[in-house]
C-alpha cells in the first residue's frame, strides 16, 4: 500500500495536510485503555499480552483516525529478554535489576536469545497488520540504546542520566560492551517487528540530549547509524524514524549522519528553527507541545496551525514534541485533529 499518506511523508513528498499520529496514543488518557488495561491486571501483563496490547493499539485508531497507530509495548522489555529483572511502580515509573560491571554484563543472554520474551510482542504486530484500516501505517519501535542503557545501568528512570555517565567515565569498557550488546539485540528485535508486519521503524533516544560532544557521535549517532544501516541492507527500502530527543544542535545532520528517513522533533527547539535547520535534509516530525492536550482552547488551534505552517514547505508527520499524558483531555486530542485536517 504505498498510496498511505505516513509512507508518502517519508519517502519525501510534500502533502497538503500533514499526516498526524500521536505519542503515547495509546494511553493513561483514554478511558478505554483504563478499561484495558486493568482487564489485563498491570501494565507489563498488558505489554505481553498480544489481543489486549493490539486492542490498545486501535482503540485511538477507533476513536480519532489517526494515520498511523504504533505496537503497543515499551522500550524497557528489551533489557528484560536479556536478562534483565523489570518491574513498575505504581506512580514511579520502571525499575530494574542494575548491570555496571562486568560480570553483570557477561550475564545477559545474547542477540539471537531474546525472542522467547519477545515473541508476544511480533504476534500484538501480526494481530495489528491484520486488523489495522488498510490506510493507517504500523509502526514498530524499539529504544536507542544509550537511552536503554540509562536505565539498566542505573535499574531506574534518572533526571541527569548520571550512573549511566559514571559508568562510561569509570569502566568504558563495561559501558561500550552493554552499548554494543543493545545495538546488535535492538536490530535482532527490530527485524522480527518488521518480518510480522511494522512498516516503519522509530527508534527513541530520549535522553540523547544529555550526550555532548564526541560522546553524542559515539553514542546516539553512531549506533543508530549501524542499526538503520543493517535494517535497511535486511529491508531495502524501510522507512525509519530517529528521534534524538532535545539532541538540540545534535539535530542538524542527524539524518544524514545516520541514514533516518525522518528525525523527530522535541519542544525545546522551536518549528520554524527545525524547518530551517532540520527540514532542509529531509521529512521531520513533530512537534506541538503536549501541554495544549492539557489545556485546549484557542491556544491549542494557534499552536496546532502554526506547526503545520512552519512545517508546510517540506515533508512533514504531524505529532507532540513528546508523549500525550494522562492528564491530557481526549477532547483536545479531537480539536487538534480537526484543525490540521480543516485548517
Ligand atoms: C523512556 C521510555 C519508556 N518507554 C518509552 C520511552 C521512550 C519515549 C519517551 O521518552 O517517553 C517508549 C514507549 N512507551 C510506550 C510506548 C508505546 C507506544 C506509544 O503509545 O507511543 C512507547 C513507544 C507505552 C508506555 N510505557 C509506559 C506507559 C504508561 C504505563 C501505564 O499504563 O501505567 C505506556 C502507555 C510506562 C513507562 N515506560 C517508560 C517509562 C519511563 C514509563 C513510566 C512513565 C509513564 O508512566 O509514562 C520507559
Amino acid at each position: 500500500m504505498t498510496d498511505k499518506t505516513i509512507l508518502r511523508a517519508l519517502r519525501g513528498e510534500v502533502l497538503p495536510t500533514p499526516p498526524v499520529w500521536m505519542m503515547r496514543q495509546a494511553g493513561r488518557y483514554l478511558p478505554e485503555y483504563r478499561a484495558t488495561r486493568a482487564e489485563a491486571g498491570d501494565f507489563l501483563s498488558l505489554c505481553y499480552n498480544p489481543e489486549l496490547a493490539a486492542e490498545v493499539t486501535l482503540q485511538p485508531i477507533r476513536r480519532y483516525g489517526f494515520d498511523a497507530a504504533i505496537l503497543f509495548a515499551d522500550i524497557l522489555l528489551l533489557p528484560q529478554a536479556l536478562g534483565v529483572d523489570l518491574w513498575f511502580e505504581t506512580g514511579e515509573g520502571p525499575r530494574m535489576s542494575t548491570v555496571t560491571t562486568p560480570a553483570e554484563l557477561a550475564a545477559l543472554k545474547g542477540k539471537d536469545d531474546i525472542h522467547d520474551t519477545l515473541s508476544p510482542i511480533y504476534e500484538t504486530v501480526r494481530i495489528l497488520s491484520r486488523e489495522l484500516p488498510k490506510e493507517t501505517t504500523l509502526i514498530g519501535f524499539a529504544g536507542a540504546p544509550w537511552t536503554v542503557a540509562t536505565y539498566m545501568i542505573a535499574g531506574r528512570g534518572t533526571k541527569d542520566q548520571g550512573p549511566a555517565h559514571a559508568l562510561k567515565a569509570a569502566d568504558r569498557a563495561t559501558f561500550a560492551g552493554l552499548i554494543d550488546l543493545l545495538t546488535t539485540s535492538t536490530i535482532e528485535y527490530l527485524s522480527k517487528q518488521v518480518e510480522a508486519g511494522a512498516e516503519v521503524i522509530k527508534i527513541f533516544d530520549s535522553w540523547a540530549g544529555s550526550l555532548k560532544g564526541q560522546d553524542f557521535e559515539d553514542f546516539a549517532v553512531e549506533p543508530a547509524r549501524r542499526i538503520i544501516a543493517e535494517l535497511k541492507a535486511r529491508f531495502p527500502g524501510l522507512p525509519i524514524i530517529a528521534f534524538p530527543r532535545e539532541a538540540g544542535e545534535g539535530y542538524i545532520g542527524f539524518a544524514k549522519k545516520t541514514g533516518a528517513d525522518c528525525v523527530a522533533i522535541d519542544n525545546s527547539v522551536s518549528a520554524e528553527w527545525a524547518a530551517a535547520n532540520v527540514q532542509k535534509d529531509g521529512c521531520v516530525q513533530g512537534n506541538l507541545d503536549p501541554r495544549h492536550m492539557v489545556t485546549g482552547g484557542q491556544p491549542l488551534i494557534d499552536a496546532t496551525r502554526e506547526v503545520v505552517r512552519a512545517f508546510s514547505k517540506g515533508p512533514h508527520l504531524f505529532n507532540l514534541g513528546h508523549g500525550i499524558t494522562p492528564d491530557a483531555d481526549p477532547e483536545n486530542v479531537a480539536l487538534m485533529i480537526e484543525t490540521i485536517r480543516k485548517g
